[in-house]
């Protein structure tokens, strides 16, 4: 996306502290609204100077390498792994599929019958799809890797000036480089790490209110102004806080002859403005929280997620891997009690995506979020599973992994091109247990059906995924919302009706996407929950997660819908997830439940 607004979206990437490990994020953010006023600080000079400095690896790395903790966490890992390399080469792999091409769309009892498969699907995983900067399970990623870095060890600077102009002339940006003694100065800033609203600590913020309640809508000549002159964000900016604060007690900050619903909508046209999405997208995600949460949400689209990897326990334990990469100069430390095989990256002096480690298969570059529908999944030994959407491979390998190599995992994908990534993480983790193939998913279970689990990670709008890809804030439009929904409907009826009933260890489907929108999540898994009687809704096992919407907007949902779980950026500090767990009943489970359960 170019132009002043993403502009904007990098800026605001630059501008908050040292990132969180999940479970630091998630106790950090148990009140909103003391986050939400914590952003009133003056923070405009203050944010480009700390643009202009940079940040201080050496310092960071003092305060934040916390690899002595990070390994007694790491030594519980006890499980028995299995060190076979696998030497399998790519050319002894059939990808099944390959004569056919076929996109017919199924003959299902979709009931939205308009919509088309939308060419435009988005892969939170695909780097390359539609010349999108995107992070990959696969690539390396050093620049995302260095965003994050810098993100991860930012020291607040200094800044005690209201002029910044001045404060630059004299040459002090230059004491705030990478190697600067000026510890002691920044420490003392740090506080203000995570400001972005700029003026005024709490009293400031009430003082505020009552000065600008009268003046917080524009006016109808302010609103006439010319529409090729673009909405000022500063004005944006001020006015997403006022517009809070009246919504806050609207009946005590309202202004007399404004509705709630005219503050709403300049809110939204406010927010669509400064943080670069269009208004549609702007106000469909809005709708999913409250204005305070919504703006917490913008906020953490600004920011990148943390890198991080899953350690292949196919090839390697944990702490193993851990020691080696920091021999290696990389500063680590778990992801959170929650995966015993993730490592957090907060820098590193060798590309991570091309250490004699990665290239050995002993890990995968892989978002957290990622882990969540996989184990979810909960796959078991010398199970059949099939991964139905599943390039280029972070979820079928860790799936590979934790049945240890038995059983069989069909991988398939219905873009060919992305079965070359696909096979190549299969290959380089040595997952010996894998098919890969090349159907339209809808084909299952015609191709082959039967499976004890079968996980849907559908192709979808990537609403989760802002801060990897902003090129999202300004693509999706109405019809996406339409096309992607009838895609995912179908899939999933096919990821049901590929499931054997009288599975002795399974029976379960676990859908997902990486969008926060309810058309793509609660309203897919509701309409297989009505197509499918012989299916109900369990149990996640995810240890956290918000439950899923059972209402929206005047649509009921199933009331099992709050089985389900969502991940929000700002939540949790990983990407934007939906996940879903199915089970389905054998015959006679259906006869004692009923539809009733489901
Ligand atoms: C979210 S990505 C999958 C990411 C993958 N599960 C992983 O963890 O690496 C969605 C995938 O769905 C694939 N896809 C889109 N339409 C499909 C269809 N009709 N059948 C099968 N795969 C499809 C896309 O090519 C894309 O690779």
């Amino acid at each position: 996306m170019a132009g002043p607004k993403s502009k904007l979206g990098r800026k605001a990437r630059t501008k908050q502290g040292p990132v969180p490990t999940l479970d630091e994020f998630r106790q950090g953010v148990l009140d909103p609204r003391k986050r939400a006023q914590q952003k009133n600080n003056d923070g405009e000079s203050r944010k480009r100077k700390r643009e202009d400095k940079g940040e201080s690896l050496k310092n960071s790395r003092k305060e934040n390498i916390v690899f002595e903790k990070a390994k007694a966490d790491l030594f519980e890992v006890d499980e028995k792994v299995e060190k076979e390399e696998n030497v399998a080469r790519e050319d002894d792999f059939y990808v099944f599929g390959d004569e056919e091409d076929k996109f017919d769309i199924d003959e299902e009892e979709i009931e939205n019958d308009n919509g088309n498969e939308s060419e435009e699907v988005y892969d939170s995983e695909d780097e390359n799809e539609q010349g999108r900067a995107m992070f990959s399970d696969d690539e390396g990623d050093q620049d995302m890797l260095d965003a994050a870095n810098q993100q991860g060890l930012a020291k607040a600077f200094k800044d005690d000036s209201e002029d910044e102009e001045a404060v630059e002339a004299e040459g002090e940006a230059d004491e705030f480089d990478a190697d600067s003694d000026n510890e002691g100065e920044a420490d003392e800033f740090d506080v203000n790490s995570d400001d972005e609203f700029g003026p005024g600590d709490e009293e400031d913020v009430e003082i505020n209110v009552d000065s600008t309640i009268t003046n917080v809508l524009p006016s109808g000549q302010e609103v006439e102004t010319p529409s090729n002159v673009p909405p000022d964000i500063h004005i944006s900016r001020t006015r997403i806080q006022e517009i809070l604060n009246v919504l806050d007690d609207f009946g005590k900050y309202g202004e007399a002859g404004r509705s709630r619903s005219d503050y709403v909508a300049q809110l939204i046209a406010d927010i669509a403005n400064y943080y670069g999405y269009t208004e549609f997208l702007a106000g469909k995600l809005f709708e999913l929280f409250s204005p305070r949460e919504a703006i917490d949400f913008f906020e953490a689209n600004e920011v990148p997620r943390p890198v991080t990897i899953r350690t292949n326990t196919l090839k390697t334990r944990r702490r193993n891997l851990a020691q080696a990469l920091v021999n290696r100069g990389v500063n680590l430390k778990p992801i959170g009690n929650w995966t015993k095989v993730g490592l957090q990256i907060f820098d590193s002096q060798v590309p991570i995506g091309a250490t004699p480690e990665y290239l050995a298969g002993h890990y995968i570059i892989q978002a957290a979020s990622s882990f969540l529908p996989v184990i979810a999944l909960a796959p078991q030994e010398k199970e059949r599973v099939l991964d139905m959407a599943a390039a280029p491979g972070g979820k079928t390998t860790y799936i590979s992994a934790l049945m240890k190599n038995t059983g069989c995992v069909f991988a398939n994908d219905a873009n060919k091109a992305r079965t070359k990534s696909l096979i190549a993480n299969i290959h380089r983790l040595g997952c010996t247990n894998t098919v890969v193939c090349n159907y339209d998913a809808k084909d299952f279970p015609r191709v082959i059906g039967g499976f004890d689990r079968v996980l849907l990670d559908a192709p979808c709008s990537g609403t989760g995924v802002i801060a990897k890809d902003p090129s999202v804030k300004t693509s999706r439009n109405e019809k996406d919302f339409v096309d992607l929904p009838f895609l995912q409907k179908q899939l999933l009826l096919a990821a049901i009706d590929s499931i054997d009933a009288n599975s002795k260890t399974g029976g379960y489907i676990v859908y997902s996407t990486c969008s926060v929108t309810v058309d793509e999540n609660e309203a897919v898994v509701d309409y297989a929950l009505r197509k499918r009687p012989d299916v109900k809704l369990v149990e996640t096992g995810l240890e956290f997660g918000v439950p899923g919407f059972t209402s929206f907007r005047g649509k009921e949902f199933n009331h099992k819908l709050s089985l389900t779980r969502r991940y929000y950026p700002h939540t949790y500090n990983v990407d934007g997830f939906f996940v879903a767990k199915f089970k389905k009943m054998k015959a006679k489970e259906q006869k004692v439940n009923g539809t009733s359960t489901v």
